[in-house]
């Protein structure tokens, strides 16, 4: 059977005190007790933690982590991966433990994109306090929205679109196609596949570019209110190009998310959102969008207009 959502994402950076300093005060995730002096844990929720940033030699985004709601449905997953020719590994009981899960095991996308999928997370039960007063992370009821979402690039996009959907599960939500050469008649423009596998809009979007160097487009995070996004924004600003703004302000058509995108010490960005579109996954009938955002949204590498 199908993932049931992003359950975490794993991170690779050579300055753990650096992503402490951005998870922490920029972003307002909450540190979690790690036993592991290599290893730097936040929280977002009641999850024993939703970002994973481990000491390496580079900084990238390394794998998103795909929950599964059973043992059935992880061993289905898993056998289906296989059937399609991809690795399977199957990590030992020590290493499930350390990421706080039953069950864990790595693969990979047609891209060679890495994985972990897992089921029976655990929970901690000390209470959610972010250290920069952020009201709420957004994970929906018992976190069955996951925590949030992740853009990957396909550059063999037809082949990877197909295998998140037969082999895992994914649905579509939106087949964007966005035309950012400015839509004159040599711009075949990019395709993007914004697919859920629950209410979230969105968990994993595939865009038709060349690999990222950082591993990752970006991964979204929602809070509870305007007002978490508008400070954080402001601690971004204040900042004074330390955290560099990606993208300002601004909503986009798909999801109607109001979000606003930072760089991560991975490279890859953090898009930081609040009020995006929750969906019923049993009625929804995929939506094609041309365009990125209703206003906002002006990216930094753009020419002003
Ligand atoms: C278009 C869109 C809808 C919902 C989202 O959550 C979302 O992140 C996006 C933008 C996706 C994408 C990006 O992140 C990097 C810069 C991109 C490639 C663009 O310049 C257009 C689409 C953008
Ligand atoms: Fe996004």
């Amino acid at each position: 059977m199908a993932v049931k959502s992003l359950g975490y994402v794993v991170i690779e950076a050579r300055d753990l005190d650096a992503w402490r300093d951005f998870a922490c005060n920029i972003a307002g995730l909450m540190p979690a007790q790690s036993d592991r002096e290599d290893v730097a844990l936040f929280r977002m929720d009641d999850r024993p933690f939703r970002l994973w940033v481990q000491k390496g030699d580079r900084d990238a985004f390394v794998a998103p982590a795909w929950e599964f709601a059973s043992r059935e449905d992880f061993e289905s997953a898993l056998a289906r991966l296989e059937a399609a020719g991809r690795p399977v590994e199957r990590a030992g009981v020590m290493e499930a433990r350390a990421r706080q899960v039953t069950e864990l095991a790595r693969s990979s996308d047609p891209c060679g994109h890495a994985m972990e999928l897992f089921y029976g997370r655990f929970y901690d039960y000390a209470p959610f306090v972010s250290p920069a007063a952020v009201s709420r992370f957004v994970t929906g009821d018992n976190g069955d929205m996951g925590m949030g979402h992740v853009v990957l690039t396909a550059p063999n996009f037809d082949e990877t679109h197909a295998f998140y959907k037969d082999v895992l599960g994914f649905r579509d939500t939106d087949l964007g196609r966005f035309y950012l050469g400015g839509g004159g008649p040599d711009d075949p423009g990019v395709g993007f596949a914004f697919m859920h596998c629950n209410a979230r809009h969105h968990s994993l979007a595939l865009g038709q570019l060349p690999e990222s160097p950082n591993g990752a487009v970006h991964m979204m995070l929602e809070v509870g209110s305007l007002e978490d996004v508008g400070r954080a924004y402001d601690r971004v600003l204040k900042s004074k190009g330390k955290v560099p703004l990606s993208a300002t302000l601004g909503r986009h058509v798909n999801d109607k998310m109001t979000s606003f995108y930072m760089q991560t010490p991975g490279g890859f960005d953090i898009e930081y959102g609040w009020n995006g579109m929750v969906i019923d996954p049993a009625s929804w009938v995929p939506t094609t969008s041309l365009g990125v955002s209703d206003w906002g949204h002006k990216w930094a590498h753009e020419k002003d207009d």
